[in-house]
């Protein structure tokens, strides 16, 4: 599989765009005019550049408003054409991208095209160069790929061919299906993006809001199914026009890029194993069967608060780690590690965050394998030298630098309580926590993407629609995924004074912000938490009226919700219960959940009164009460 970007999809000079594409692991990138124009190098350089770079160049473009058009207009195209097929010669690029015409002069006339491209095909041909035809999704006389290869079959010129853009087959509900009946030799280049599910013109989508394949709801694999059914075994190339990107960091984006084209055609090759998809073999993807274990990351002195937080919650010590200073607090089925070592990564993970969750142990099906499946999806390899009598439990970093442990039931892995810690109590029942039913990841915005790719790419995971979430002081951006018995919502912050953009101040970057445990019967649990003091969330009387007008409730389970602080959303499916510990002083809280029926959602439609109550106490000392 040969991979390739546009130049376009990423930000920084041009020099930048370059080392960022090239430590991405692409092979070619699509030159840009516009980038190449505001650049400071002549085409020999440039062309010296990328081949420095390992890379090559796969694709110059666009070439705008060439076909169908009147005298003089007609003949200015193709002097302006044969500057560029010269301009391509010095780059050292054989490709060109034609888009369909926006000009308002354009006749459009099937033939009339065909005769233009056939007469430019002549053009290409003398300077060794080859022309790619590609409808616009809102071109003027061609927004189709079945018209644009109509031209292109009746130009009948080996020098002209097809380019295929999924953003302007799928934008427009094209069914991608009608690719398959086009010749493979003559599809000359494809590129490829996905976008969110948003109406509005095809145009500004297009420019705005492209994102990486698998970031959005189009269905590429779909179209890169039928593509591949062709026989066409060009360049695959991202061509991503995104506001947000154009601002990311380079390095991020161009390894999103990589991260999703791998992704994507291993979902080809799974879903239409009969086309030939050139990827190494690896891993299929698989559910997540439970998180086994959470790990904070602290120091000796600011253990006691934490712990003392996971008492309040039901938590007994139960163990320790057998040579490092971890103790282990369980209850029911819920692990909780709390690491104060002064060397390692835990150390450097509280010397960047402070008291932070360093470590999420998940259990699937098989941990070397989804380890192999993760690599092989550019996650990178975590290792710490234990002692020979420990286990070696397979882990990668996530996005924002903390692990992901992989642990399995089928191998000595499901040893590790017993192995790597001493157990010195049983467990108690404690207040009723069954599980964990998700982790709340917190992230600037720009990064919210990125997370979401990488879970949905290794794990076999569901993406649930962005949802935003008003906080006092602006929107915060949220989107739940989830991977059999693993549920994580990514809490992307646009503003800084939101709860959550506070959070990712205070700690230094993304991390966990909340985690919400299980429980059977969440008001059994309430009292049990009251008697051991934990620090419940107080909301608003207002919260409580409303919420049993909304629902017509049984006003005696909103008098027992209003006593015990538990607040209500119900969907489709069945009906859920949360409540709330108040934030600690960096924003880090607890959330406590009763599922009841199917019910799928994260009680998303009372997040904005939650967070005004945790507003509430992150005030400033003197600050008065607006
Ligand atoms: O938005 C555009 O004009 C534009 C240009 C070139 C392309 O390949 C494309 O898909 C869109
Ligand atoms: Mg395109």
């Amino acid at each position: 599989m040969k991979t390739s970007i546009a130049t376009v999809s990423i930000s920084g000079t041009f020099a930048e765009k370059l080392a960022a594409i090239a430590t991405a692991g692409f092979d070619g990138i699509e030159i840009f005019e516009q980038d190449f124009i505001a650049s400071d190098f002549t085409p020999a350089e440039v062309g010296r550049m990328v081949r420095d770079h390992g890379l090559e160049i796969t694709l110059f473009q666009p070439f705008r408003d060439f076909e169908g058009l009147p005298e003089p207009h007609r003949s200015r195209a193709f002097a302006r054409a044969a500057r560029k097929f010269d301009l391509m010669n010095q780059l050292g690029t054989d490709l060109v991208l034609v888009c369909s015409s926006v000009h308002p002069a354009a006749m459009g006339g099937i033939d009339r095209m065909a005769a233009d491209f056939a007469e430019l095909g002549d053009l290409a041909q003398s300077h060794g160069i080859r022309v790619g035809f590609e409808a616009l999704a809102w071109g003027r006389h061609v927004n189709d790929h079945r018209d644009a290869w109509e031209v292109v079959r009746r130009a009948d010129h080996q020098n002209i061919g097809l380019i295929l853009d999924s953003f302007h087959t799928l934008g427009r509900k094209i069914d991608p299906d009608t690719i398959r009946r086009i010749p493979g030799d003559k599809i000359f280049f494809v590129q490829l993006a996905d976008a969110p599910a948003i109406d509005m013109d095809l145009l500004y989508w297009s420019r705005h809001f492209r994102n990486m394949p698998g970031e959005g709801d189009l269905d590429v694999t779909g179209f890169m199914r039928a593509v591949l059914a062709t026989g066409y075994s060009g360049p695959l190339s991202l061509e991503i026009f995104n506001d947000q990107f154009r601002a990311g960091l380079p390095r991020l984006v161009a390894q999103d890029g990589h991260r999703s084209l791998i992704s994507l055609m291993d979902r080809v090759r799974r879903s239409e194993p009969t086309v030939p998809v050139a990827l190494p073999e690896f891993p299929a993807a698989a559910p997540v069967e439970r998180v086994e274990f959470i790990e904070f990351a602290t120091s000796a002195e600011d253990a006691p608060g934490l712990e003392a937080l996971l008492a309040a919650t039901g938590f007994a010590r139960a163990g320790s780690h057998v040579s490092k200073p971890v103790t282990l607090w369980r209850q029911g089925g819920v692990n909780v590690l709390v690491n104060t070592d002064s060397t390692g990564f835990a150390h450097t993970s509280f010397v960047a965050h402070g008291t932070t969750v360093s470590e999420v142990a998940l259990m699937v099906p098989d941990a070397q394998a989804t380890h192999a499946r993760a690599l092989a999806l550019l996650a990178r390899d975590h290792r710490q030298p234990g002692q020979p009598d420990e286990l070696e439990i397979p882990a990668i970093r996530g996005v924002g630098g903390s692990i992901l442990r992989l642990l399995d039931s089928g191998s000595d892995l499901a040893r590790i309580w017993s192995v790597d810690f001493r157990s010195d109590a049983a467990a108690l029942e404690g207040a009723g926590l069954t599980g964990i039913d998700h982790l709340g990841q917190t992230m600037a915005y720009d990064e919210m993407l990125s997370w979401a790719l990488f879970y949905a790419s290794i794990f076999d995971a569901k993406k649930a629609p962005m949802v935003d979430v008003a906080d006092p002081d602006g929107l915060v951006r949220s989107q739940a995924v989830q991977s059999g018995g693993l549920r994580i919502t990514l809490n992307g912050a646009e503003a800084r004074r939101t709860l959550a953009g506070r959070f990712v101040e205070e700690t230094f970057g993304a991390s966990v912000q909340h985690i919400a445990f299980a429980t059977v019967d969440i008001f059994a649990t309430a009292a049990r938490l009251a008697e051991r003091d934990f620090p419940l969330l107080q909301i608003g009387e207002n919260y409580y009226d409303d919420v049993e007008a909304r629902f017509g409730l049984d006003p005696a389970l909103v008098a027992r919700m209003r006593a015990a602080k538990v607040l209500y959303d119900e969907d489709a499916g069945g009906q859920f219960f949360q409540l709330y510990s108040a934030p600690r002083p960096d924003g880090f809280f607890l959330e406590i959940v009763q599922r009841q029926g199917n019910y799928l959602g994260y009680g998303a439609p009372n997040a904005p009164f939650r967070i005004a109550a945790q507003k509430r106490y992150a005030r400033p000392a003197g600050m008065p009460r607006l």
